[in-house]
C-alpha cells in the first residue's frame, strides 16, 4: 500500500513540548541549567526559551485513508523541514518503507542536520510511519517489535514532589537540580539539604535522583554526587552538555561506584550515543524516541547499548517509548513525567493532545492491544498546518 500525503501540523501550549506550561507549573520552578550562569535565566527555564519551539504533529496518510500520527518538539521550523524536505522521501513510498525512508531522511539532511531539530522531526515522521504501519496491518506497535517481554511497565516519577510519587507507588521520584555552579557553595548546600529533607520524608528504600539539566562541570557535579551519596542518591542525571563526552567519562571515574550515572535524552542517532557509551560510560542512557530518531533509530541505538552493558530508559515520551521499552530486557523500567502543575496526580504526559493516552496506575502500566501507539488527537485541540508542499 503507498503513501498519499505527509502533512506536519503545529499546536499552541502543552502537546509534546512539555515544557510549554503555565508558569506556576513544578517543571519550571528555579530549575539550573546552562544558561543560569546568567542570573536573569536563573529564575524559569522559559525566560531563555526552553518552550519557544512548541510542539509538531506529523500525520502520515496512506491511499486508504489510513492516518499514522506521531508527535515531537519542533513547531513551525519543523512543519517546513517536513513539508519541505522529508515528504518528498514518504510520499508514494510503500506503507513499510520504514527503514530506507529513515536513511533517505538522514542522509538528505545531513548538510544541515545530524542531531537536534531535524532529528526531532525525522523521529515524527518515524513514529507516524509505525504508528500508520502498526494500524494497516492492526496490531499495536509493540507487536511490530518483536513482542513484550514482560506483561507490564513499571514507572519511576519526574517530579517536584517524590513523597507523593511514593504514595502513588511510583519506583521513585526524579527531581530537578535547583542550584548549579554560579550559586556557589551555598547552591551545593541548598541542593543537599533539599536531598536530605526528602529522604528523611521518603525512607531509606525509596529511589531518589537528580535530573541536572546539563547545568554542571565535573567538578562541581564530583561534590555533588559525593555529597549525595551519604542519602542514597540512586543517580545523577545529565550533569554535563551533550557534547563532552571527555567529561562523562571522567565523572564516571571520579563518582562513588554505587551511584548510577544517566544520561543521553539531548543526545541523537546510533553514532551520538556511539560516542557517549564507548568515551562517557554511563551506566544508564536515556534517549528521547521523540528526538533521537524515531523507533527505527532507537532500535540502533538499544542495541548498541545492550552490547556496551548499559540500560535504556527513554526520557519521558508517554506511549512512544512505552511500546518500545516494554519489548526490550535492558529496559527494564520506564519514566514517567508528572505534568501535573504540582506533582500531586497522575495525568497524561502529553494532555490535552491526545486521547486514550494510557497512565500508570499504582506506578504500573499495562498497554492495550490498540493498533498503532493506541492513541488519538484529540479533536477539540486546534492545529494549524503553517506550509505545505502539494
Ligand atoms: C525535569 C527536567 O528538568 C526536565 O524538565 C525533564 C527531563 O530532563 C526528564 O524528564 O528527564
Ligand atoms: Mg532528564
Amino acid at each position: 500500500m503507498k503513501i498519499r500525503q505527509v502533512r506536519a501540523l503545529t499546536v499552541t501550549g502543552g502537546g509534546a513540548d512539555y515544557h510549554d506550561q503555565a508558569e506556576d507549573h513544578w517543571i519550571d520552578d528555579h530549575v539550573a541549567t546552562p544558561m543560569a550562569k546568567y542570573p536573569e535565566y536563573r529564575a524559569s527555564r522559559q525566560a531563555f526559551g526552553i518552550n519557544v519551539l512548541g510542539t509538531l504533529v506529523v500525520e502520515v496518510e496512506a491511499e486508504d485513508g489510513t492516518v499514522g500520527v506521531g508527535v515531537t518538539t519542533a513547531g513551525e521550523p519543523g512543519a517546513y523541514i517536513v513539508e519541505k524536505h522529508l515528504a518528498r522521501f514518504v510520499e508514494g513510498a510503500s506503507v513499510t518503507d520504514v527503514e530506507k525512508i529513515w536513511d533517505q531522511m538522514f542522509n538528505a539532511t545531513l548538510y544541515y542536520g545530524r542531531k537536534g531539530l531535524v532529528l526531532n522531526a525525522i523521529s515524527a515522521v518515524d513514529l507516524a510511519l509505525y504508528d500508520l504501519l502498526g494500524k494497516i496491518r492492526q496490531e499495536p506497535v509493540y507487536a511490530l517489535l518483536g513482542g513484550p517481554v514482560r506483561d507490564e511497565l513499571q514507572c519511576y516519577a519526574t517530579t517536584g514532589r517524590p513523597d507523593v510519587a511514593k504514595e502513588l507507588g511510583f519506583l521513585g521520584g526524579k527531581m530537578t537540580l535547583q542550584h548549579g555552579p554560579a550559586e556557589g557553595v551555598e547552591g551545593l548546600h541548598a541542593n543537599i539539604e533539599r536531598l536530605r529533607k526528602m529522604r528523611e520524608q521518603v525512607g531509606p528504600d525509596f529511589w531518589l535522583m537528580f535530573d541536572c539539566w546539563m547545568a554542571l562541570d565535573v567538578e562541581y557535579a564530583t561534590r555533588l554526587a559525593h555529597a549525595a551519596a551519604e542519602y542514597d542518591l540512586k543517580w545523577l542525571e545529565e550533569a554535563l552538555i551533550p557534547d563532552d563526552y571527555w567529561g562523562y567519562g571522567e565523572l564516571r571515574r571520579r563518582m562513588p561506584s554505587t551511584m548510577l550515572m544517566t544520561t543521553g535524552e539531548h543526545e541523537h542517532t546510533r553514532y551520538g550515543f556511539r560516542l557517549l557509551l564507548e568515551m562517557g560510560r554511563p551506566d544508564i542512557i536515556q534517549p528521547d524516541v521523540n528526538w533521537c530518531g524515531g523507533i527505527t533509530e532507537l532500535i540502533k541505538i538499544s542495541a548498541l547499548a545492550d552490547a556496551h552493558g548499559a540500560m535504556v530508559v527513554p526520557h519521558g515520551s508517554s506511549v512512544y517509548s512505552y511500546h518500545f521499552v516494554i519489548t526490550r530486557h535492558n529496559s527494564p523500567f520506564t519514566e514517567f513525567l508528572m505534568m501535573h502543575p504540582q506533582a500531586t496526580e497522575v495525568v497524561p504526559m502529553f494532555s490535552p493532545l491526545l486521547l486514550d493516552e494510557p497512565v500508570p496506575v499504582g506506578g504500573r502500566l499495562r498497554l492495550p492491544e490498540t493498533p498503532g501507539f493506541g492513541v488519538r488527537l484529540n479533536p477539540e485541540v486546534e492545529l494549524r498546518r503553517p506550509y505545505d508542499h502539494d
